[in-house]
């Protein structure tokens, strides 16, 4: 860089900073963190750290709910010291978040093999009884959580997931190295670079004009139905991923139209792009693909508002009526889109 270039650059971030909304400094700050080492390892020593055991968050109850408690790097070091194990394995952490304030977040897993420090994973009992709280299935966990906790702990164990499978490269076969934030990891022997994926989902709720199109697949959990969703194949675009999994497993649509998009960590990390679509005219019939779904219905307005109104499955369980998926997933904020605006999906497809 030449000596010109670095004051420019200086004074334009200089007078950029004044400007910044706390988003933009936010972002930032976490930019940074991801592409600087030294600054990441900074960073955690006032930061704050979640905990996990085989991919499996701590939780712990407070009078009536569940809360995601907050570790300082001085009481981890203390509880590895505890348990005889090397503070290395704090390498292993990856960044999730930091607050307006800029305190970062990091997650940690003491119970997978770490890939920095020689010792085995510590045991689960034990680990329990010292943070006074509970390692919970994730799935579990997000139901017991409010949003921020849910979705951190979404991105924390899609991350620690994906570092867990990521170990080595797949060309050297060489053990690959993560960077201080976890954003990446890379290949001694070559320099090829991985980063962290999601497989790109499309989930479309088709609509007749006066029913919608709900599906079940018999792993879902007994009477619950949902839109359809399917993993995008490569080299599609939305439209065309959404067009053929409609097709693929129930029918042809015709217009659509994109409402989200949601994180979900299950079982692997996907981005769900969720969309409404119309049937095409005159063709309504439905032929389900028993080979991807157990069973598909047209589904009416009042059926359907009504089973949102009432979405408790256990009860819906025992009655043998139809659920929808819990509010936190995507499905269910669509479906909840159409019953108060049926006519969402009117652009052409
Ligand atoms: N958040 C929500 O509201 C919500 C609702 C419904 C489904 N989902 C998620 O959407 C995902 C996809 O739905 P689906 O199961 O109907 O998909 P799908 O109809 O594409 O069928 C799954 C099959 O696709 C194949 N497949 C192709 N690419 C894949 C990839 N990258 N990863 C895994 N399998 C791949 C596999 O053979 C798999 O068995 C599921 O993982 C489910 O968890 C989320
Ligand atoms: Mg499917």
């Amino acid at each position: 860089m030449s000596l010109y270039c670095g004051i420019a650059c200086r004074r334009k971030s200089f007078w950029s900073y004044r400007l910044l909304s706390t988003y933009v400094t936010k972002s930032r700050y976490l930019f940074e963190l991801k592409e600087d080492d030294d600054a990441c390892k900074k960073a955690q020593q006032t930061g704050a750290f979640y905990l996990f055991h085989s991919l499996a968050p701590l939780l712990q109850k407070s009078e009536h709910q569940y809360q995601a408690p907050q570790h300082s790097l001085l009481e981890l070091e203390r509880l590895l010291a505890k348990f005889g194990q090397d503070t290395q394995r704090i390498e292993d952490s990856v960044l999730i978040g930091c607050s307006e304030q800029h305190e970062a977040w990091f997650a940690l897993d003491l119970g997978l093999n770490s890939s920095s420090s020689i010792n085995a994973s510590l045991q689960k009992p034990e680990m329990e009884t010292e943070l006074k709280g509970s390692f919970m299935e994730l799935r579990k966990a997000l139901f017991q959580l409010n949003t921020k906790d849910a979705s951190l702990l979404s991105t924390a164990q899609a991350l620690l997931r994906w570092h867990d499978g990521h170990q080595f490269c797949s060309r050297s076969g060489q053990p690959t190295k993560k960077n201080m934030a976890g954003s990446k990891r890379v290949c001694p022997s070559n320099k090829i670079i991985y980063y962290p994926q999601m497989a790109p989902v499309v989930i479309t709720l088709v609509s007749d004009g006066t029913r919608c199109l709900l599906a079940r697949q018999s792993s879902f959990p007994k009477g619950m139905y949902s839109a359809l969703a399917g993993f995008c194949d490569i080299g599609e675009s939305l439209e065309e991923a959404v067009r053929r999994e409609v097709a693929e497993e129930v029918l042809e649509v015709e217009r659509l139209q994109y409402s989200a998009s949601q994180h979900w960590p299950f079982p692997n990390s996907s981005l769900m792009i969720a969309c409404h679509a119309t049937v095409k005219s005159g063709q309504t019939e439905i032929q389900v693909n028993l080979r991807e779904l157990e069973a598909a219905d047209w589904f009416s307005h009042d059926e359907v508002a009504t089973a949102l109104r009432r979405n408790n499955p256990y009860t819906q369980q025992q009655n043998g009526t139809f659920w929808l998926p819990p509010k936190l997933a995507i499905a269910h904020q669509l479906i909840k889109e159409w019953v108060e605006k049926p006519n969402c999906s009117t652009l052409p497809a």
